[in-house]
């Protein structure tokens, strides 16, 4: 049988709880077999100046999956130059491993789906999977044969732990303990917690 293999791209900067919990209800609600995260080495439609480096995002990711057997990382987009286009991610996954491949995202990237590079072509490679996200309505997408997912909403993204960590603020429970682990360790986002929790 053809293999379900579930995409979960992102800038992970850092990754966060509300990640996993879409990848996990993904699968378990479209009988998936695995997951993978695929960092964006340049993500096409981010404005930030500056992104924690990339091998910090990965190692970040990999530490985010690694209790879970059916949540792998994917590196494929560190070997390219340029914005990681998904089309370009999904076409290379397609030649090297053939398999039916949904592409998970919340609503905001939803929203701007159209927007995205050759997109009529990638709906034909991909099923696209939206989770809802709070402020934002996926119902706005224009993109025909999306399926839905009913996740319960979490107001957490990337910004606000970055955030968090600026202020000193705790970030327990916003991510995984192997990702807040390192986030200390090597003092991302000036991240000083005031006290040890
Ligand atoms: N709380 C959330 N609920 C639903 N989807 C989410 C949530 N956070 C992130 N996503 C989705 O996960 C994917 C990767 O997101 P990304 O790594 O950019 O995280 P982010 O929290 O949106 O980051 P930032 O705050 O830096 O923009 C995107 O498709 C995004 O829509
Ligand atoms: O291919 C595109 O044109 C495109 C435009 C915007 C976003 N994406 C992908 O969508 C995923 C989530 O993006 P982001 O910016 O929220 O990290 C990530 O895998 C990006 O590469 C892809």
């Amino acid at each position: 049988m053809t293999e379900k293999i579930g995409l979960m791209g992102g800038t992970f900067d850092p990754p966060h709880v509300a990640h996993l919990l879409i990848a996990q209800e993904t699968l378990s609600s479209l009988g998936l077999d695995e997951i993978w995260f695929i960092p964006a080495n340049i993500p096409p439609h981010k404005t930030r100046n500056h992104l924690t480096t990339s091998e910090d995002r990965l190692q970040m990711t990999q530490r985010a999956v690694n209790s879970n057997t059916k949540f792998h990382v994917c590196d494929i987009e560190f070997d390219r130059s340029g914005p990681s286009y998904t089309i370009d991610t999904v076409k290379e996954l397609k030649r090297r491993h053939p398999a039916d491949y949904y592409f998970i995202i919340g609503g905001d990237m939803a929203e701007q789906l159209h927007t995205w590079k050759d997109i009529s072509t990638l709906n034909t490679l991909v099923t696209f999977v939206v989770a809802e996200r709070p402020g934002y309505y996926a119902g706005k997408c224009e993109i025909e044969g999306i399926e839905h997912i009913k996740v319960p909403q979490l107001d957490i993204s990337s910004t606000l732990i970055r955030e968090r960590c600026r202020k000193g603020e705790n970030i327990r429970y916003f991510v995984p303990e192997d990702v807040r682990d390192w986030i200390r360790e090597r003092e991302l986002y000036g991240y000083r917690p005031k006290n040890s929790t």
